[in-house]
């Protein structure tokens, strides 16, 4: 199975290296426009498959998207990421033109791709793949709630004390800071509700916390974050690809689940061989479904500003 990684910057590179260290892929090709700089990425990847014991075959080129050709998943992290003391939404007059570009080259050479979008703000790139590709809903996933709800049952772990793969919970809704909803109603410490456990106080700092995670990575850092955001996308990558069937939120194309239309927001799916295989409409209660509707109000004035971006 063959994966293109287009941007091998931080997010890119983390998520290559990821993908081969698991296996999930036999070819991993690395694009980016900064001559060498994929190449150096594969290479220096490549020289980890004897200490760590991965086959995968790692291919770094600058802009020869022939070299893409027939992938079975495309992930897209190319553009900018945000400084410390800036917005996600803040990135759209410069990522837009980036990924509406590469997806074209993309599907020159691999037209029954699943496309999987990074780049910030995520919910709009990925809403602007879907309607300048015309591809069917299915194939065009955007990352972000997968990620958001591995630092929900980060800081969850952290405020119990235990280890977070004994934690579950779920963010859902759009990938910003003030449009994310961490679900701390449903979320569990092995099936027993959190609540039991924290107090509401906790969990709202939780909840808080894990809204501004990238934000606060991103101020101790002077960049976004890579290690998560590029293990979050290798999760998603060998769903599809081992079509493991995992239920993940990722950013999808609603038409009525949850009360929306035409846009791309996060929502729990099913995540197969044929990429969305089902959106999952829970039943959420009031409080939810109003934190829901406004952040679905604020993914969709994204949008709009994308008419005059790309006009
Ligand atoms: N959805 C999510 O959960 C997350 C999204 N992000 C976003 O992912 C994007 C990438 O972040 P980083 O990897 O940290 O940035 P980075 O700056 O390390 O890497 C981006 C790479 O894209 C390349 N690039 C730019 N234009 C290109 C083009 N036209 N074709 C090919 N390559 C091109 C650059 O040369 C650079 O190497 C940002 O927009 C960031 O906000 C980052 C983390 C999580
Ligand atoms: O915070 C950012 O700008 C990058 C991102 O989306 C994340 O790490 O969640």
């Amino acid at each position: 199975m063959k994966v293109t990684i287009v941007g091998a910057g931080n997010v890119g590179a983390t998520c290559a290296d990821v993908i081969s260290y698991r296996g999930i892929a036999s070819e991993v090709v690395l694009l980016d426009i900064k001559q060498g700089f994929a190449e150096g990425k594969a290479l220096d990847i490549m020289q980890c498959a004897t200490d760590t014991g991965f086959n995968t075959r790692v291919v770094g080129v600058t802009n020869d998207y022939s070299k893409t050709a027939n992938s079975d998943v495309v992930v897209v992290t190319s553009g900018i990421p945000r400084k410390p003391g800036m917005t996600r939404e803040e990135l759209i007059g410069i990522n837009a033109g980036i990924v509406k570009s590469v997806v074209e080259n993309i599907l020159e050479y691999s037209p029954e791709t699943i496309i999987i979008v990074v780049s910030n703000p995520m919910d709009t790139m990925t809403y602007l793949t879907l309607k300048s590709t015309g591809l069917p809903k299915n194939r065009i996933i955007g990352m972000g709630g997968i990620l958001d709800s591995s630092r929900f049952r980060t800081y969850l772990s952290l405020a119990l004390d235990k280890p977070a793969n004994d934690v579950s919970g779920m963010v859902i809704g759009g990938h910003g800071d003030t449009t994310m909803i961490p679900l701390t109603r449903l979320a569990s410490y092995n099936g027993i509700p959190v609540s039991q456990f924290l107090s509401e106080e906790t969990l709202q700092k939780v909840a808080a916390d894990t809204m501004v995670g990238g934000a606060t990575l991103t101020g101790l850092l002077g960049t976004s974050a890579w290690y998560a955001p590029g293990a979050s996308v290798a999760f998603l990558v060998d769903s599809i690809l081992n079509d493991q069937k995992r239920m993940i939120a990722c950013s999808v194309y609603v038409e009525g689940e949850y009360g929306q239309n035409d846009i791309c927001i996060g929502v729990p799916c099913i995540i197969g061989k044929n990429g969305v295989e089902e959106i999952l409409d829970i039943q959420l209660n009031d409080k939810e479904k109003a934190l829901f509707a406004k952040s679905a109000d604020a993914v969709r004035a994204m949008n709009d500003a994308l008419k005059t971006i790309l006009a």
